[in-house]
């Protein structure tokens, strides 16, 4: 490593290294403000006895979620990185409430600063190139290093003023935001939306190195645009886009000014499939990177025209500060502050899958689905925003992250035990698709409902997309699905085996929670998290302290602790599936092939680190008594399942009208061997989620804003669909008695 570290780094850094600089306050003298992030304001200081500039990072650790050790321990691991394109830590202290990080001051600022300034557009692609070399140098070495930086993106690309490139931010503010060791790091949503590489939402086999070449992928995406693909919208739905849209590319009408070099070197980035993306190193031969210019030339003609970094900074906020204040209404604004945050480029966007799974459920799943089209259009803004992992505590410009659903999830998870979780743990499902990997052999859907709303969308053809194409030539079958909000999928399948993947698909859903198909999907998560992840609530929950007290308390009313809330995900799931295998025979036939292939290949149901573990060994290893919670949850779940396919083979065979359902709550074929009696404790079970739900937007609602009219009268609007579809199910289930 030392060996590394001395061929990697440069004279000038082990002249720096040698100077001990002073850890004690008095010795530098804060300037002017030059950045601000999630968790901490960046000033230029002076360092009074090396009569230096230099930048001082203050991190604010009332905010943090760490402790003291392990934010200490990430900034020494920061002092001891030496890489000429990585900015190091000269030296961190305590300061009151705060952690001083001692760094070099980077005079041009970040490139997102720079962008903004001066370039809201984007750059041209030789200093493009420029910036991405000098950052893929440094993701080389640290990767060598074994470090992950987790937060490649414009704004953490520094540049100083001879126009030298530095990749910032490492380590310090990435353990602002995890909670322990870096495994348990490494299952949480850590970085920003639009930057994150799928397998991180995922959560999946956790994530490497290689989230950070998803993420360089992205960043040069923004620096060629001047923003981030999705950037203007909500973080749930950069996920959505994320996992189920084809990755995006320079595919747009204005894209024509880049060259082909350059389109495939981002395609090579962002494949889906992280093993398929190119190392740093192998990246950096890439024929691109030979149009990259000197740091004098980017000093030159960059930065020499523009005012010094803290006045840029200053307009930017000014900037901010307007646009806020055209936005008056508290809904409004507070969706605003979260859109200009989300624009800079902060990185507070914490997430845990449960919640996002949670936000599915409250936006996208049952019961609200089916009745999606009736909301006003305001309705639905307002449930997306209660994305409540965002909220504004305090000061005006910095976004918090709150674990107000975390804790809401908590209580839930602890209090209903492990059946509960199962219906919630796994990837993210929402419209009732399941997120796929690229690798597994399928094209990606077109559309996700009123997702595909898209100012960039008609550009952004999916199949003439450089990465689509890719992608094409990795899949061996051509499956397209196309899913709408309500979540039916219409699939054409061009495969001569198309009975027999229909067939498998449904085998995989409903034979229980637990098998995934190597070749098509993620599947449902199992194994079993679900310890871990009580435990890892009960941390959060004790490091959340008072700020998510009170919803606690508001949770606990007996009904949630009773409920498993693990209806909509798991049933929202069921429509697709079912609609894949309404032929019966298929279904068989698909079984027997599933089953014969299992002979042969053993399942694989879950990937632990370098190990598959296929279904056999994993039962072998749980127990008995793990086996028999995952029969539990399995027949929980397909229970669901089957409730909602058995729905529309009732009305087909009744010719039963459900006048209040929407034409498109969708619901599916008839399973051979039910009777109309044996699905009621099914629609029973989907009638007490509703309840449960209901309560839960309720108290979330009351939560997040107990004096906001607006939330009431949205509240009411929604009792009055849950009221209408509620009665729709009785009447079903009237009609079904008699
Ligand atoms: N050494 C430096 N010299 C000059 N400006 C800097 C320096 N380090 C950071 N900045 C500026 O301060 C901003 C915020 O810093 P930083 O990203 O490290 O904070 P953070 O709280 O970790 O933010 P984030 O939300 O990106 O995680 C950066 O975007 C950059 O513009």
């Amino acid at each position: 490593m030392e060996g590394k570290l001395e061929k990697k780094g440069s004279l000038s850094d082990v002249k720096t290294e040698k100077r001990v600089y002073p850890v004690d306050e008095s010795q530098y003298r804060l300037l002017e403000e030059v950045g601000r992030g999630a968790s901490a304001v960046v000033y230029r200081a002076e360092c009074i006895p090396f009569n230096e500039y230099v930048a001082i990072k203050s991190l604010d650790l009332e905010r943090c979620n760490s402790n003291l050790n392990d934010i200490h321990r990430e900034a020494k691991t920061m002092s001891l990185i030496n890489h000429p394109n990585v900015v190091k830590a000269y030296c961190s202290f305590v300061v009151d409430h705060s952690l001083w990080v001692v760094m070099p001051y980077m005079a041009g600022g970040s490139c997102l600063h720079i962008m903004k300034s001066a370039y809201p557009d984007g750059f041209e692609e030789p200093i493009i190139a420029s910036f991405l070399k000098e950052t893929l140098k440094a993701l080389d070495y640290l990767h060598t290093q074994g470090h992950i930086h987790r937060d490649v993106k414009a704004g953490n690309i520094l540049v100083d003023g001879s126009g030298a490139v530095k990749l910032g931010d490492f380590g310090v503010s990435a353990c602002m935001f995890d909670t322990g060791d870096r495994q348990r790091a490494r299952n949480t949503f850590v970085g920003t939306p639009c930057w994150m590489a799928p397998e991180v939402m995922e959560q999946i086999h956790g994530y490497d190195f290689k989230a950070d070449i998803w993420s360089f992928g992205i960043t040069a995406l923004e620096l060629a645009h001047g923003h981030a693909p999705f950037s203007k919208f909500p973080p749930m739905k950069v996920l959505l886009m994320t996992l189920q849209n084809p990755p995006p590319g320079l595919d747009y009408a204005r894209d024509r000014r880049f060259s082909k070099s350059f389109k495939e070197m981002i395609a090579m980035c962002l494949v889906k499939d992280p093993a398929k993306r190119p190392t740093a190193e192998k990246l950096l031969k890439h024929s691109f990177f030979k149009s990259a210019r000197s740091a004098e030339y980017v000093a030159r003609t960059i930065l020499s025209p523009l005012p010094p970094l803290w006045e840029r900074v200053n307009d930017l906020k000014i900037k901010d500060a307007d646009r806020l204040a055209q936005k008056k209404m508290p809904y409004g604004e507070q969706e605003e502050r979260s859109q200009n945050e989300y624009k800079r480029g902060v990185s507070a966007w914490n997430f845990d899958l449960e919640d996002l799974k949670a936000q599915a459920a409250l936006g996208d799943g049952e019961p609200f689905s089916g009745m999606a089209e009736k909301l006003d259009s305001d309705f639905q803004e307002a449930i997306e925003a209660l994305s409540p992992t965002l909220c504004f505590e305090h000061e005006p410009d910095v976004l918090l992250h709150s674990t107000k659903i975390c804790s809401i999830k908590s209580e839930a998870a602890l209090d209903s035990g492990e059946q509960s979780m199962h219906g919630l743990s796994g990837p993210l499902q929402v419209n009732g698709l399941r997120t796929e990997h690229c690798s597994a052999g399928k094209k990606e859907p077109k559309h996700i409902g009123r997702f595909d709303v898209f100012e960039d969308d008609p550009d952004q053809d999916s199949t003439d997309s450089p990465n689509s194409k890719l992608l094409r030539r990795e899949t061996k079958e051509d499956t397209v699905e196309e899913t709408n909000f309500n979540g039916n999928v219409e699939t054409e399948m061009e495969d001569d085996n198309l009975d027999i993947e229909k067939g498998r698909k449904m085998e995989l859903i409903s034979n229980d929670a637990r098998v995934h198909d190597q070749d098509h999907c993620s599947g449902l998560l199992i194994g079993n998290p679900v310890a871990d992840s009580a435990n890892e609530m009960r941390e959060a929950d004790s490091e959340i302290g008072t700020n998510t007290q009170a919803l606690d308390e508001s949770m606990r009313s007996p009904k949630l602790k009773e409920k498993p809330f693990n209806g909509p995900l798991a049933s929202a799931t069921t429509t697709v599936d079912a609609n894949l295998s309404s032929n019966g025979l298929n279904q068989s036939k698909a079984s027997i092939a599933q089953k014969d292939e299992e002979k042969l290949k053993g399942p694989l149901v879950q990937k632990k680190g370098r190990f598959s573990v296929t279904s056999h060994e994993l039962e072998s290893q749980e127990g008995s008594q793990a086996t028999n919670t995952r029969r539990n949850a399995s027949a929980q779940t397909s229970a669901l399942h089957k409730s909602s396919s058995v729905n529309e083979g009732l009305l087909e065979r009744k010719n039963v009208q459900v006048p209040t359902l929407g034409p498109s709550q969708s619901f599916s074929g008839l399973s051979s061997g039910m009777n109309a009696v044996s699905v009621i404790p099914q629609l029973q079970n989907l009638f007490n989620q509703t309840a449960i739900q209901q309560e839960l937007i309720m108290n979330l609602m009351s939560t997040i804003n107990p004096s906001g009219d607006q939330y009431v009268e949205k509240y009411n609007c929604m009792s009055i669909e849950v009221i209408l579809y509620r009665s729709a199910k009785k009447t079903l289930l009237h009609r079904l008695q008699i």
